[in-house]
């Protein structure tokens, strides 16, 4: 497993160290989000308007799932009128009831803990949504309560499948009244993402790239990636979920202000200081940095600083704009790149990005 860079401009090994085309997936982002929309609306999400407004809105789901009631937040934002949480475990907070909303997402429809979650919801008698795999026992659950379902049928990892997921919970949340989106928003980022799986595409040379350049930044480092609002901060914690799956890489992530309140200190650590990738020059650590253009002043002033005491430590910072003006457009956008990175990353070092066979041998294990 070492690194090689030239391995990215081979177009043969690009096909070939990616069977199961994790790279065509991420370029069906597009694709995903015109579909589910209409699966969505096929699936009736419209007729959860009809009992009102709930009091808190819970999003049941883990690992490329999760991220969807992540996603929900971002894009409804800080002026919310309700609360929107993501629980990625077995329990329902004891506080979830009659009066709120649960969504529970999974794309295989059998993750063990979204079952757990979406089945004490029924119990509770809550209203339910649920998104995921047709066919399954999430399928089974919600019938039962005669709750909506919206099939997503991605065939491939969930993760890959991000896009399918989170529409719907977007399409809910027009409905309920709590963000704008319509079928016009989703075209336009839509449109987004197919101009970046343009700019990304494996024919294109990594050095007009930007998907092969950032693994080329990502490769043989400590990643940090860091978000400068709360939406970019979704997108660093997706690029680091990708990181980990698709690169089977390590990435710590964080949010501005809060990482300037402890990350910041791991400048002035021993990986900032010296390689431990024994025949390369340079440091360790490096820094990314995933810019909102919609940023709290007193954070954009704290983005700055960071990014000087970086480069005052020799610390190698990189910066990676956000794209476009809907809060939804903005976070497809980095998050889109981070999964064009984080494969070309896997590729630069001969893995295959798609299995996880560490969480299969897990599963394995616990079911013992
Ligand atoms: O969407 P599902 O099928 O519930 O899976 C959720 C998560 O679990 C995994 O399949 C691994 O257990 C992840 O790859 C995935 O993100």
């Amino acid at each position: 497993m070492s690194w090689e860079a030239g391995r990215l401009d081979d177009p043969r090994w690009l096909e070939e160290g990616d069977p199961s085309g994790m790279l065509r997936a991420v370029a069906s982002s597009a694709a995903q989000i015109r579909t589910s929309y209409r699966a969505a609306r096929e699936a009736g999400v419209s007729s959860l308007a009809r009992d009102g407004r709930p009091r808190a809105v819970v999003v049941a789901g883990m690992g490329g799932s999760g991220i969807a009631g992540d996603v929900l937040a971002a894009v409804c934002g800080h002026g919310a009128p309700l609360p929107i949480v993501t629980v990625r475990s077995y329990r329902l907070p004891g506080w979830v009831g009659a009066t709120d909303l649960v969504i529970a997402v999974s794309c295989s429809g059998s993750s063990e803990e979204t079952l757990a979650a979406a089945t004490e919801a029924v119990r509770r008698g809550c209203r339910l949504l649920a998104v995921g795999g047709p066919g399954s026992a999430l399928e089974a659950i919600a019938r039962q309560a005669g709750a909506p379902f919206v099939p997503v049928t991605s065939g491939g990892q969930p993760r890959a499948g991000v896009w399918a997921l989170s529409v719907p919970l977007l399409a809910a949340a027009a409905e309920l009244g709590l963000l704008r989106v319509d079928e016009e928003t989703f075209e336009t980022v839509a449109g987004r993402l197919e101009e970046i799986a343009n700019r990304c595409r494996p024919a294109s040379e990594s050095f007009i790239n930007p998907g092969k350049s950032l693994a080329m930044e990502l490769a043989e480092t400590i990643p940090m990636v860091w978000g400068s609002s709360p939406l970019a901060a979704v997108a660093a914690h997706r690029w680091a979920c990708q990181l980990n799956e698709n690169g089977k890489y390590p990435a710590i992530w964080g949010e501005i202000p809060e990482a300037g309140h402890n990350q910041v200190v791991t400048f002035d650590g021993p990986l900032a200081e010296r390689d431990i990738f024994a025949d390369e020059a340079g440091r360790s650590l490096r820094l990314f940095v995933l810019r909102d253009t919609e940023e709290h002043p007193q954070v954009a002033k704290r983005r700055e600083a960071s990014v000087r005491l970086a480069h005052d430590r020799n610390v190698p910072v990189t910066e990676i704009a956000a794209e476009g003006t809907h809060p939804l457009e903005r976070l497809a956008s980095l998050i889109e790149l981070g999964d064009y990175a984080s494969t070309y990353l896997a590729l630069g070092y001969g893995i295959d990005p798609t299995p996880v066979s560490a969480i299969t041998e897990l599963k394995t294990r616990i079911s013992q």
